[in-house]
């Protein structure tokens, strides 16, 4: 097993997972239905110069649900009703969980990690090519940005290795901007922490490799998945709501996803049955 670290605040193991967690984690992303969420809605319409449109990938969130049209998780001025509780982890994440917790803990020093943190959110994104105007079309990336979530995150990736950057500026000023580049391979393990990775720097998936020709997830309508990532983070659970304390606008805004939520999750079923 090959354990490189990498600056300080910076990890990363390769593997992380072995053959058998990983088609046992597959064999689960088979059965989740991502979503295709909008990035605005009617209560939150697009600000100025900007405008409506689709999320460049379908996602999934555990432990709660960072709705686009909410506006994210967003410390420390934009923590009110932004995180609606969902799903915890089936077992197998919650293992995989609780070890990278562990090696946070071991790696990264005490001041990295707000009181109470662990892993109790987290986001998976589908990766790969779009079926749009008669063509497919490369959606692979994830542009500049931070992750607002306190303390060190964790990202488990599978599939087509992602090259994955750490940039100074949002602005694209060429190569002085990148800090730090790494590639994320197939059933690797990247933690990020302290005030240098979470802070400072923006991060961005730059491009995703087309290499390995492998099915990977569920069936995605006009969606052809070639790499999925897990990015476990820490939202206090004060900040994180129950669907009946969100304020009505927002619930009506939400509601649709819901509802096709519920289509095959029992959770959500449950949650919007009255
Ligand atoms: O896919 C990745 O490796 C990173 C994704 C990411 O930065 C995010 O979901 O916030
Ligand atoms: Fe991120």
């Amino acid at each position: 097993m090959k354990n490189v670290t990498t600056p300080m605040g910076l990890y990363y193991q390769f593997p992380f997972v072995d053959r058998k967690e990983r088609a046992q984690i597959l064999a689960w992303l088979e059965t989740l239905h991502p979503l295709w969420e909008m990035r605005f809605s009617e209560h939150n319409p697009p600000p100025e110069g900007d405008e409506q449109r689709p999320l460049l990938r379908p996602v999934y969130w555990l432990g709660n649900w960072q709705f686009a049209c909410l506006d994210y998780y967003h410390p420390p001025k934009g923590i009110l009703h932004r995180c609606v509780r969902a799903e915890t982890y089936p077992p197998l994440l919650q293992k995989l969980v609780d070890r990278i917790e562990f090696i946070a803990k071991k790696r990264f020093p005490k001041s990295y990690f707000p009181e109470k943190w662990k892993l109790n959110t987290c986001l998976i994104n589908f990766y790969g090519n779009k079926f749009e105007d008669g063509k497919w079309v490369d959606r692979a990336r994830v542009g500049e940005h931070k992750d607002f979530e306190p303390g060190p995150v964790g990202s488990l990736s599978l599939g087509d290795r992602a090259f994955f950057q750490f940039v100074n500026g949002k602005s694209t000023l060429g190569e002085d901007n990148i800090v730090f580049s790494q590639w994320l391979e197939d059933s690797s393990l990247q933690i990020f922490g302290g005030d240098k990775w979470k802070m400072k720097t923006f991060h961005r998936v730059q491009r995703v490799e087309d290499k390995r020709k492998e099915t990977l997830g569920p069936k995605i309508e006009n969606f052809q998945t070639r790499r999925i990532n897990f990015t476990f983070r820490y939202v206090p659970e004060e900040h994180i709501y129950q669907l009946k304390d969100m304020p009505a606008p927002k619930l009506q805004d939400i509601r649709p996803y819901l509802e096709t939520l519920a289509q095959n999750s029992t959770y959500f079923k449950k949650l919007i049955t009255p």
